[in-house]
C-alpha cells in the first residue's frame, strides 16, 4: 500500500501540494485527474524521492521513500519529459537496466519490445515521440516493479498502442498484484481501467471514490407512466440528485440501493422503467452537486 499523509510543497514559497492525503491499495489502480498545473507532476515526483516534501509523508508498505535506494528497487516510474542518454538504442539501454535492478526480466523486455515492434538496435532519438514511451514502458515494465507511477502515459499514443499499454498494466496488477499511480487529463481514459479516482485541483484532493462504490451508488434512471401519472410524488422515499422532464419521460439521478430504489419505482407501476449507464463524469458532477467548474475543464 502507497500511502501519502499531509504532503504540502511548496515552490519559491507557492504552495502546490498542500496536505494531500492519498492511499493506494496494493494491487489496484488508482487515476490521479487534473488540470495542467494541478500538481500531478510535482506529486509523482515526490513519491518517487526525486523530489522532497516540505512536509508530510509518503510511504511504500510502511517504508519512507527519502533516499532509500532499495525501495527504489521496486518502483518503475515513467516521467513526463523522458531522458535516454544521446546515442543509446534499446540494447543499450538494457544493459544499465539490467545492471541496476535486481529484479529485471529480460524475457519480459523482449516479448514487449516485440508487442510494440520497437527494434532494439536502433537509436532512439530516431525514435517518435510515441515510439520513445513505448521503449520506457518496455524497460520500466521488465524491471518488473511492485509500484509503478505513471506521469501521462498514453499522450502522444495511438489507440492500438494505449490497448496494448493498459493490458500489460492490467495484466502485471491482476498476476503480481502491482499497484499502479497513473495521472491523466482524460476522465474518459480512465474510466474503465482504474480501481480509484481521485481528483487534483490546486494541489488539494477535491474528491477521492472508488469507482465500483460510487457506480453501485448512483443510478439514472429513465421512467414514465404515459397519460396516467400518479397524483402522489412516487419519488418522495428515494435519494433523488436531479430529476428532468423531457415530455411525458423522466430522468432521474437517484442514489442507494438499486434493489430499493427499483421495488419503490416498481410499485407505482410506470409504462416504462429503464435504469441507464452513468458515465465517469456524470458521477463526478453529480456527486459534487452540480456543474464543478474544474470537473468540466477535465470532460472532453
Ligand atoms: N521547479 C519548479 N519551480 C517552480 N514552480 C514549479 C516547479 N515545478 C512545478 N512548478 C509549479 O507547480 C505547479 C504544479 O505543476 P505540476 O507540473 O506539478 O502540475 P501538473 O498537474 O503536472 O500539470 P500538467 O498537467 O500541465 O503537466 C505549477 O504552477 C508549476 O508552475
Amino acid at each position: 500500500m502507497i500511502r501519502i499523509q499531509k504532503l504540502s510543497k511548496t515552490f519559491d514559497r507557492t504552495p502546490v501540494l498542500t496536505d494531500l492525503n492519498m492511499t493506494i491499495q496494493t494491487g489496484s489502480i488508482y487515476g490521479l485527474i487534473g488540470v495542467n498545473g494541478a500538481g500531478k507532476t510535482t506529486l509523482i515526483k515526490n513519491m518517487s524521492g526525486m523530489l522532497r516534501g516540505d512536509g508530510g509523508s509518503i510511504t511504500y508498505d510502511g517504508e519512507s521513500i527519502w533516499e532509500n535506494d532499495m525501495l527504489k528497487q521496486s518502483i518503475g516510474l515513467i516521467p513526463d519529459d523522458l531522458y535516454f542518454p544521446n546515442g543509446y538504442s534499446l540494447r543499450d539501454m538494457r544493459s544499465v537496466y539490467s545492471g541496476f535492478y535486481e529484479n529485471w526480466n529480460d524475457d519480459r523486455f523482449h516479448q514487449l519490445t516485440e508487442l510494440f515492434k520497437l527494434d532494439e538496435k536502433a537509436k532512439i532519438r530516431t525514435f517518435s515521440k510515441g515510439m520513445k514511451k513505448q521503449a520506457a514502458f518496455c524497460l520500466v515494465m521488465a524491471t518488473m516493479p511492485a509500484y509503478l507511477l505513471l506521469d501521462e502515459p498514453i499522450d502522444g499514443l495511438d489507440p492500438i498502442v494505449r490497448k496494448l499499454v493498459w493490458k500489460a498494466i492490467v495484466d502485471d496488477v491482476a498476476d503480481r498484484r502491482m499497484s499502479v499511480l497513473v495521472s491523466s487529463h482524460n476522465l474518459k481514459e480512465m474510466e474503465g481501467i482504474c480501481d480509484y479516482i481521485g481528483i487534483l485541483s490546486h494541489g488539494r484532493m477535491l474528491m477521492e471514490r472508488e469507482l465500483d462504490s460510487v457506480k453501485n451508488d448512483l443510478h439514472k434512471i429513465q421512467i414514465s407512466y404515459g397519460k396516467n401519472k400518479p397524483e402522489q410524488d412516487a419519488f418522495a422515499g428515494l435519494d433523488v440528485l436531479r430529476r428532468e422532464s423531457r415530455g411525458t419521460v423522466d430522468l432521474m439521478i437517484v442514489k442507494g440501493r438499486i434493489d430499493h430504489i427499483e421495488k419503490a419505482i416498481r410499485a407505482t407501476d410506470p409504462v416504462i422503467f429503464d435504469i441507464l449507464p452513468l458515465s465517469l463524469e456524470e458521477i463526478f458532477i453529480y456527486e459534487l452537486g452540480g456543474e464543478d467548474d474544474e470537473i468540466s475543464k477535465l470532460i472532453f
